[in-house]
């Protein structure tokens, strides 16, 4: 993807810490990724969107060393993910984690502690995590809420550069999301890294600065916060005529939908902060045109379309 002058390298601080270099890995007759890039610097929070199957979970494999890329690069910290030496400066929350049922949550936290050069104290960390209360019980023991408080807890013992965070809090109540939510905050105000993935899109809005939508293998949006939740406000205003209708006051962008096969003017997708202005506009100017629709785009919406067509597409040209 192109980034230009005010794009993700000028919001780095320094060299990228996550470097996916047109990566494609495939399964059998699967293609969950197809010739995707991304980089990811220090001290950024990147939030992952896409429906079911769309790539996500292959892409943390990949960068976590995992798995191997069938064509092109991932690079940990200049590493090889492969080579555990360039996973010690990693933490990371799989979407599924195995506790070992039988240990208790404090000498789970010691136990993956050990393994790190340094390391949060376990009594800092299960605080932190509002598990104190919760250090003497077997894993097994725990609520579905707490074994994913305690994953989550488990990527940040070892001081971590930079944490991937497959999907943090999928099945939390609001409390542990929001307890989650300010933990994760703590550490990138220290200074520290992440990835996350999540298909809670309240989550990506309060957590991260920058936001990559991936869907079927391929990255379709990757834009700073701003700039998709800037789209999100704006209507839609599909509207068929041969006027150029980009050139209308008060358009910030516009489409003209090729309509192959179909007789007549084309259509036009304009999207504007203010939809009734708009209108006035056409109506007042004489421009001929037929068809009129105008839709709100609620976040959802937004992102769903992302990940219906490329037309809509948010990247780092849309934010000049
Ligand atoms: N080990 C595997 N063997 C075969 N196919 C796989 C394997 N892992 C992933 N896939 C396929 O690759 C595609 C991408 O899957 P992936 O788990 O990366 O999606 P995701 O975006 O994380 O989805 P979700 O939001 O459901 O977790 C899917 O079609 C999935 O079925």
């Amino acid at each position: 993807m192109t980034e230009g002058p005010g794009g993700a390298a000028a919001r780095r601080a320094g060299p990228t810490l996550v470097e996916v270099d047109r990566v494609t890995k495939r399964f059998g007759d699967v293609t969950a990724l197809d010739d995707v890039s991304l980089s990811v610097g220090p001290g950024e929070l990147v939030g992952m969107l896409g429906p079911n199957g769309a790539g996500k979970s292959t892409l943390l494999s990949l960068v976590s060393g995992q798995r191997r890329p069938d064509a092109g690069t991932v690079r940990l910290g200049g590493g090889d993910p492969r080579d555990a030496a360039s996973r010690v400066p990693l933490g990371l929350t799989p979407q599924e984690t195995g506790l070992p049922p039988t240990l208790r949550v404090g000498e789970v936290v010691e136990f993956v502690g050990r393994h790190y050069p340094s390391r949060v104290p376990t009594a800092e960390l299960l605080d932190r995590f509002g598990l104190a209360d919760l250090a003497k019980r077997q894993t097994g023991s725990l609520s579905g809420g707490q074994k994913r408080r305690l994953a989550v807890a488990l990527s940040l013992v070892g001081r971590p550069r930079v944490v991937l965070l497959d999907e943090p809090t999928t099945g939390l109540d609001v409390g542990a999301r929001q307890a989650l939510w300010a933990a994760i905050r703590e550490y990138h105000a220290d200074g520290g890294t992440v990835l996350l993935t999540s298909h809670y899109l309240e989550e990506v809005q309060e957590l991260a600065q920058r936001v990559v939508v991936i869907d079927r293998g391929v990255v379709r949006a990757d834009a700073p916060l701003e700039t998709a939740l800037a789209q999100v406000a704006l209507r839609r205003v599909l509207v068929r005529s041969d006027a150029p209708l980009d050139a209308l006051p008060g358009v910030v962008r516009a489409e003209r939908v090729a309509d192959p096969g179909t007789a007549g003017d084309p259509r036009w997708e304009l999207y504007t902060p203010d939809a009734d202005a708009l209108v006035r506009e056409l109506v007042t100017s004489g421009t001929p045109f037929h068809g009129l629709e105008i839709r709100g785009a609620s976040l959802e919406e937004a992102f769903e379309q992302m990940v219906a067509h490329d037309a809509v597409r948010t990247d780092e040209r849309s934010a000049r």
